[in-house]
């Protein structure tokens, strides 16, 4: 089974305006309404695709309300923790003429030591040596930054496989646990290490001591330009096919989502990364925080390059 983990949810609003104005009254002109929240994506994603998924996390109040009742319709079974606060609500805004996305994230509830136990214990018992765990995502207010890092060892302690997508302070703790996979964007590999990756070969080398720390599968995502991929079987570069893009917010959960998928199938990793990326090629030609749809990754993945480096 597939869990995925997301600790700080969100309702994801996303506003359309002609043109983003700083400091005056803007318009808008469209929005809409998704369940959000970096785990919870990924668990859009493994369902669209066709596989099967149990979302874990805490919710509270009616923005939490929503996001359960988006994943009962998508029929994706869910087992949250509900806490006193209400779940977060992110305003993505998408400048129609500059073509420019701009997200404001909230912070998330105050989370409370009783209500971490909670979910750490109903996680722990519903996972098995055969799990492949997801948690991505920031930590909602008054979790300790080695959360992700408590939970890794926790869970891979049962046996099970954890993959890790979150940035800052949670990351570099959660790396100590070391997590079977990771995947950074090029911003959080520049925060990582503290300072700028300009080039593939920076960027490469970076990555290998992300490996070479024991993450046995390290994808760094680059937006449009793809992803650099290190693992036992080399470093290899994989490009995207061109698509017209409408938002690119959730392409990282797409990619994760889709590869994790795969890889549980038994599918190998070549051949994962080239679904994976074209899953997230058909999520960034979607509005908001939609995601792929599977029948355009059967026709993109035909597109999909793969140029081994290493
Ligand atoms: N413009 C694009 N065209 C085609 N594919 C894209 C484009 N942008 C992103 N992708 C695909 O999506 C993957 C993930 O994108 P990105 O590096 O932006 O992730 P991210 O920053 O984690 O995204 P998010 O946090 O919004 O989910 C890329 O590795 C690439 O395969
Ligand atoms: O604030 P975080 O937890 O880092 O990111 C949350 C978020 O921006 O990530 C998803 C896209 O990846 C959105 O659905 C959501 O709003």
């Amino acid at each position: 089974m597939i869990i995925t983990l997301t600790l700080n949810p969100a309702v994801d609003k996303t506003v359309k305006i002609s043109k983003f104005t700083l400091g005056a009254l803007n318009r808008i002109k469209a929005v809409r309404k998704d369940a959000g929240g970096k785990g919870i994506n990924v668990s859009k994603v493994i369902s669209e695709l066709g596989g099967e998924t149990k979302a874990f996390g805490f919710i509270g109040g009616s923005s939490g309300g929503f996001i359960k009742e988006s994943l009962s319709k998508l029929n994706i079974y869910h087992n949250f923790t509900l806490v006193k606060d209400d779940t977060r609500t992110n305003l993505k805004i998408i400048d129609i003429n500059n073509k420019q996305e701009t997200e404001v994230n909230e912070p998330g509830p105050q989370i409370t030591n009783i209500e971490l136990c909670k979910l750490e214990k109903g996680l722990l018992d519903s996972i098995d040596q055969n799990d492949l765990i997801i948690m991505g995502g920031s930590l909602p207010q008054g979790l300790p930054q080695n959360t992700y890092a408590s939970l890794i060892e926790e869970v891979q302690s049962k046996g099970a496989k954890v993959i890790l997508d979150t940035s800052n302070k949670p990351l570099i703790e959660g790396l100590k646990a070391k997590p079977y996979l990771v995947k950074p964007n090029l911003d959080e590999l520049e925060t990582l290490f503290n300072k700028r990756l300009d080039s593939i070969d920076k960027i490469v080398e970076s990555g290998k001591k992300l490996y070479q720390q024991g993450i046995k599968i390290v994808v760094i995502s680059l937006g449009g330009e793809g992803s650099i991929v290190i693992s036992r079987e080399g470093v290899w570069k994989i490009r995207p096919p061109k698509v017209k893009v409408a938002s690119t917010i959730g392409a990282g959960d797409t990619l994760v989502g889709s590869l994790s998928l795969k890889l549980n199938e038994g599918v190998d990793l070549k051949e994962a990364l080239l679904y994976a990326t074209a899953a997230s090629a058909s999520t960034v030609t979607k509005a908001g925080t939609q995601i792929c749809s599977k029948e355009e990754v059967k026709n993109l993945v035909k597109e999909v390059k793969i140029e081994i480096l290493e």
